[in-house]
């Protein structure tokens, strides 16, 4: 039987947020240059003389998936979370939001990437989200539910 192997493509966009509530510094609006680890496992296609042969998947269409899928979405916008005070005038001049409606720590943005990229069908292992250069967060793809992921969605039910 032909083995898996995981490959990895990395990405980076520059995003803007604000984390109401925080003790430090961080509730401060503030921006990052966000680094995307994307890792896909599979195993390796078989297929003779097709352009894929020796892939997992090609690390072309790795960067287009996930450019359509988060990238686009996400680079040069303000995350939102959807209760700080900044919002209003973002829309009205037209600003770029990505309106996500959890509180944007790496932890809730990494397991909104890997939900994001299971649900557009990659063979998703995992995904890690760089924040700093010394901060980030990782999320198992089998660690994230079909109903997606946990956290609290601003403006919903904490109740069951
Ligand atoms: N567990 C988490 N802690 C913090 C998060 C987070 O998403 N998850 N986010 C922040 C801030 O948004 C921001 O990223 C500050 O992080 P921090 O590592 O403290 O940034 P520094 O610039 O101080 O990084 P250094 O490399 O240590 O200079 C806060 N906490
Ligand atoms: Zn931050």
């Amino acid at each position: 039987m032909l083995n898996e192997v995981s490959v990895c493509k990395i990405f980076t966009f520059d995003a803007a947020h604000q984390l109401i509530g925080h003790k430090g510094k961080c509730s401060n609006l503030h921006g990052h240059t966000y680094k995307l680890e994307v890792v896909l496992k599979g195993v390796p296609s078989v297929q003779e003389g097709h352009s894929d042969e020796g892939f997992v998947v090609d690390f072309s269409d790795i960067k287009a998936r996930v450019q359509e899928v988060l990238i686009d979405r996400l680079d040069h916008a303000f995350l939102a979370t959807g209760n700080e005070p900044v919002l209003e005038s973002l829309y009205s001049s037209g600003s770029k939001v990505a309106q996500l409606s959890f509180r944007t720590t790496a932890e809730n943005l990494s397991s909104y990437a890997a939900y994001e990229l299971k649900k557009a069908g990659l063979p998703l292992y995992s995904v890690k989200l760089w924040e700093t250069p010394t901060s980030w967060a990782e999320v198992l793809s089998e660690d994230i539910p079909i109903e997606g992921p946990s956290y609290r969605l601003y403006g919903g039910c904490d109740c069951e």
